[in-house]
């Protein structure tokens, strides 16, 4: 029997057996068994390298968005649309074949957007081109999960299911439950507070299952099995995702509305350039790109040319930031100077591990080299925290 069918097997079972107290264990046991069955089915086919011809697209830019959808929602108009790179659109199904990279130009940084085949329900089990088409959803900083207003809002939920059939889990983050292998001592399991829906044997079970005999297990938070299970498994990947609601022309304004209340939601329509712009905005802010503008001593910052940190990815402190400039740069670093929102005063001395915000100024002050006076605006120690504003970015920075 192959994996598919031991899947199917397992999840009719688990449709037929009544949930109460004492069907509990043998559930978890069973979700167990199917969580390590997907893992299998994750496991690129002997000989393959692994991707699929058409779907290797090198990164690019400050961060990567993939639009995710069901055929013909409109994903390929949206592309062309926001990057002004074409990819074909058209009224059948399964236009796009493979995937088509864009770059959307936004706050002075560069982000890729990836055009890709449309995926049905099964495709985590490898229907159309599924497995492809999730694997680079995966190498994603954000997905846009591209749907069509005017059909059922049940696609919705079966496009995450797929998805969470191979380890994405959107808008979620990592379960509370520190969890570590050990060589012998058994099994301890801990809890910081009281659980409902884990207990001890259970924990065990889903332990036993995995044949892990040693091991420290401590719930920080009220977590399920199957939060347990994503822990063990250890290969989920947690993306954040924005609802896209395309073609509102085509539906009544009363069910517009309501899709704009979803939460994570936005609402447009590519045909008549509706609402693009929110769109842009709600990604931005998922996103969580920090842009900081390096101010060489006695110059003005360069503010078309922002160095992009992110809190997900690599850090946004000041010695990620540094690191980003030069490796070797950390050792010459005696201390820097911050303008902007996470300065107290104006300008701040900051050691290595201060947390830069957006649209921060910082100056390096590198070993035996003099700090700048300091007579410039900015030296104006005002306490309140401030954005660096637009006003201010024309304004010559006198230092
Ligand atoms: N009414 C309406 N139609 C749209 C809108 N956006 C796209 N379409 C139409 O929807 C159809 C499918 O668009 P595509 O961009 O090819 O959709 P896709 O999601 O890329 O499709 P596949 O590549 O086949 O998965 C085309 O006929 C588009 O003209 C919109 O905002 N409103
Ligand atoms: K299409
Ligand atoms: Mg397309």
């Amino acid at each position: 029997m192959g994996i598919i069918e031991r899947i199917k097997e397992i999840e009719a079972e688990m449709a037929r057996t009544q949930k109460n107290k004492a069907t509990e264990y043998h559930l978890g046991q069973l979700k167990a068994k199917i969580a390590k069955l997907r893992t299998q089915l994750l496991e690129p086919p002997k000989g393959s390298s692994g991707g699929g011809e058409g779907f290797e697209v090198t990164k690019f830019g400050h961060g990567r968005v993939a639009l995710i959808g069901f055929p013909s929602v409109g994903k390929s108009t949206l592309l062309t649309m926001l990057t002004g790179t074409h990819s074909e659109a058209a009224s059948y199904e399964f236009t796009t074949l493979t995937c088509i990279p864009g770059i959307i130009h936004y706050n002075d940084t560069k982000i890729q957007l990836l055009d890709l085949p449309g995926i049905i329900e099964g495709a985590s089990e490898g229907k159309g081109r599924g497995r492809q088409v999730i694997a680079v959803a995966k190498s994603s900083d954000l997905v846009l999960m591209v749907l069509d207003a005017s059909k059922s809002e049940g696609h919705r939920q079966i496009l995450t299911k797929e998805l969470e059939a191979v380890g994405l889990r959107l808008n979620k983050r990592p379960p509370q439950i520190y969890f570590k292998k050990k060589k012998t001592g058994g099994i301890s399991f801990n809890s910081t507070l009281p659980l409902t829906h884990v207990d001890e044997k259970l924990c065990y079970q889903i332990l036993h299952e995995y044949k892990i005999h040693n091991a420290e297990v401590l719930f920080r938070e009220d977590a399920t099995v199957d939060d347990l299970i994503d822990v063990i498994e250890g290969n989920r990947k947690y993306i954040k995702c924005v609802y896209v609601y395309n073609k509102i022309d085509v539906i009544g304004i009363d069910d517009v509305d309501k899709l704009a209340r979803q939460p994570n939601s936005v609402v447009i329509s590519c045909n008549l350039k509706l609402n693009l712009d929110r769109l842009l905005s709600k990604m931005w802010e998922e996103m969580g790109l920090v842009r900081v503008y390096t101010k060489p001593q006695g110059q003005q910052p360069d503010f078309s040319d922002p160095v992009v940190l992110s809190a997900d990815r690599g850090g946004c402190t000041v010695e990620d930031f540094c690191n980003h400039i030069h490796r070797s740069l950390l050792k010459d670093v005696k201390y820097v100077l911050v303008w902007g929102t996470s300065a107290r005063h104006y300008p701040q001395h900051c050691g290595l591990a201060q947390s830069l915000q957006d649209e921060d100024v910082v100056q390096i002050v590198k070993k035996k080299e003099k700090e700048e006076g300091g007579r410039g605006r900015f030296k104006s120690h005002s306490t309140a925290p401030a954005r660096i504003s637009d006003r201010e970015k024309k304004a010559p920075l006198k230092t």
